[in-house]
């Protein structure tokens, strides 16, 4: 895993040497004041010579400049690192999720992506930043001021030394602790993320209902588990802090109480009794530095070992490595096709069926019976399970994914809009499409009125999702959308929602007008719609059991003719 993160860093070794060297000089720098301070009361003062100890504090003027300007490198620079990391992470996962197939969404939950690409990479910037570089440059220190020390007396170095070794196995006792409590606290802020995406997302259904309450118990039940997982981390956290506290100050007056015996026993003087004080002062900047990076470090890892999570999910469904661009005119075939989601039973067993260039077959059938999945499967939102499914004679996972999506337009009942305006919202068919052609689309959709009729025109803006829309507005905008894409296959899902009736009308017409000269898969919900389709297919749970003309299937007097009854009487 560590491999695996370091390798970020390969496209900014020169900031991260940067930042590394100037991060190692102070650490260094830091080393010169207690020398300094040594030498100024054991050889300068009993000389009295003004003139040099003044020269000797330029001098320290200019390391302490110098130092200034190396930690605004390290502090602006270092986090350029960080950000740099952390934005690369965040384009990969984000490219990464657009692949990950229909089944992956299935089972996950938005606020739990929203959660990763953000905070969790946000602790990661951190972590890529401080970790390596603190580390190093507080061990560097620590060995620094070791040596310093040893060659001053090695005995007092010795002593306070003793106390090292506590403070490296409590760290690593906090941070195991600690890895844990912060996995757990980025799940509860996903599920926070999630509610809310649930709650706000939602919105109008919760008014509906008038269930404000029910969701205010849920998401107080999110706050305080978040709540109570953030506060055990704290408990450790504060665990941490006090006990290093408690061996910081061990270290100190280790240095007072050992170093004023050895200044009594003649063999420290006083020069050098002050420099080591000032030494073991020196030492709780490295200490609180590698304790910063056991807070930070275990959140770090944890969005990182989420991350991997998402990374490491191979998308079910891949373009073969000799997929290739097809033009399709749109002869389908079902062969023996069998599927079921995963882990569930089988929802389709050996379906055969042909469709051919142009003609309009409407599914119809029970709910479940399984209409929207022998439709999914033809752009491969899913894969079969058994048998292939070929369009001009060509498997569809000998076709690259892109090839076959841009040729098969969907319109579904449950009409998708992105916040932003009708132009923006049509376009989305096909980007590069002009404003003419994208009125020519709305115009074949029969929404040239509407647009006409805003004070904004195409630019009018249409709310989250549209929802300043209608229900009719928003169809017709999906089909608007459909003829500028202009596919060769077309699947409608039909709305089951009743429009009034100039607007379903106006709907019919601009829906028979895109399936003309298209392979159009219609699922059927209103029986009424498609009596005048190619051919009537019945799917039940037991298979295709009926399939041909509405005056046919009516005569055959079976499930088709029982559901024509049933929605006509
Ligand atoms: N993403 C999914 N994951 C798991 N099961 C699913 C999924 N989508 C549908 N199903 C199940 O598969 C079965 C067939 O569903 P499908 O939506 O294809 O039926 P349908 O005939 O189109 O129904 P309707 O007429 O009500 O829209 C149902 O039992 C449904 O619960």
């Amino acid at each position: 895993m560590l491999s695996r993160f370091f390798s970020y860093y390969k496209p900014y070794k020169g900031l991260f040497f940067l930042d590394f060297g100037c991060a190692v000089l102070v650490g260094l720098l830091e080393l010169a004041f207690p020398l300094a301070v040594n030498q100024v009361i054991d050889r300068l003062l009993p000389e009295e010579n003004w003139a040099i100890i003044f020269w000797a504090c330029v001098g320290l003027l200019l390391i302490y400049a110098l130092n200034t300007f190396l930690h605004f490198v390290v502090t602006y620079w270092g986090h350029m690192l960080g950000i740099n990391i952390e934005t690369d992470m965040r384009r990969k996962l984000f490219q990464h999720m657009q692949k990950l197939s229909f089944g992956y969404y299935d089972n996950s939950k938005t606020g739990h992506s929203i959660s990763r690409l953000t905070k969790d990479l946000e602790e990661i910037g951190e972590v890529a930043h401080h970790g390596p570089e603190d580390v190093f440059v507080a061990v560097m220190t620590l060995v620094g001021s070791l040596i310093i020390m040893l060659t001053i007396n090695w005995q007092l170095a010795l002593i306070i030394f003793v106390v090292v070794p506590l403070i490296v196995i409590l760290a690593i006792y906090f941070n195991k602790k600690m890895t844990i409590t912060f996995r757990r606290m980025f799940r509860d802020v996903a599920d926070i993320n999630a509610r809310v995406e649930d709650s706000i997302g939602g919105i109008r259904v919760v008014k509906a209902f008038a269930n404000e309450d029910y969701e205010q118990k849920q998401f107080a039940k999110n706050n305080a588990q978040y709540r109570k997982t953030k506060l055990s981390s704290y408990k450790i956290m504060a665990q941490n802090v006090t006990a290093n506290y408690m061996l910081m100050r061990l270290i100190t007056l280790s240095a007072l109480m050992f170093g004023s015996w050895f200044v009594i026993g003649d063999t420290l003087s006083h020069g050098e009794f002050v420099a080591f004080i000032l030494l073991t002062n020196i030492l709780i900047g490295p200490i609180q530095k590698i304790n910063a990076v056991i807070e930070s470090y275990p959140k770090g890892i944890a969005g990182f070992k989420r991350y991997l999570e998402v990374l490491d999910t191979e998308p079910e469904i891949a373009d073969a490595k000799d997929a290739v661009d097809l033009t399709l005119s749109g002869a389908i075939h079902y062969h023996d096709v069998t599927f079921g989601y995963k882990g569930l039973e089988k929802v389709l067993k050996q379906i055969n069926l042909s469709i051919y260039p142009g003609e309009t077959v409407a599914f119809v059938g029970p709910s479940g019976a399984g209409k929207t999945t022998l439709c999914s499967l033809l752009p491969r939102f899913y894969d079969v399970d058994d048998g292939a499914i070929t369009i001009d004679g060509v498997d569809i996972k000998e076709i690259k994914q892109q090839s076959l999506r841009n040729q098969i337009g969907i319109v579904q009942q449950d009409v998708f809009l992105f916040s932003g305006t009708i132009k923006e919202n049509i376009s989305y068919g096909r980007l590069d499409a002009s404003d003419e052609e994208i009125i020519a689309a709305a115009r074949k959709a029969r929404l040239d009125d509407f647009i006409e009729n805003q004070p904004d025109g195409l630019e009018t803006v249409i709310g989250e999702r549209g929802v300043k829309l209608s229900g009719g507005q928003k169809q017709r905008l999906s089909i608007a959308r459909m003829f500028l894409k202009n596919p060769p296959i077309l699947i409608l899902d039909e709305a089951t929602s009743a429009l009034d009736t100039e607007t379903e009308i106006a709907i019919q017409q601009a829906l028979a007008d895109l399936s003309k000269g298209r392979t159009t898969l219609v699922i059927a919900h209103r029986l009424a719609t498609i009596k005048h389709a190619d051919r009537i297919v019945v799917v039940t749970p037991d298979g295709i059991t009926e399939q041909g003309k509405h005056e046919d299937l009516i005569k055959k007097d079976g499930v088709y003719s029982r559901l024509h009854h049933a929605q006509f009487g």
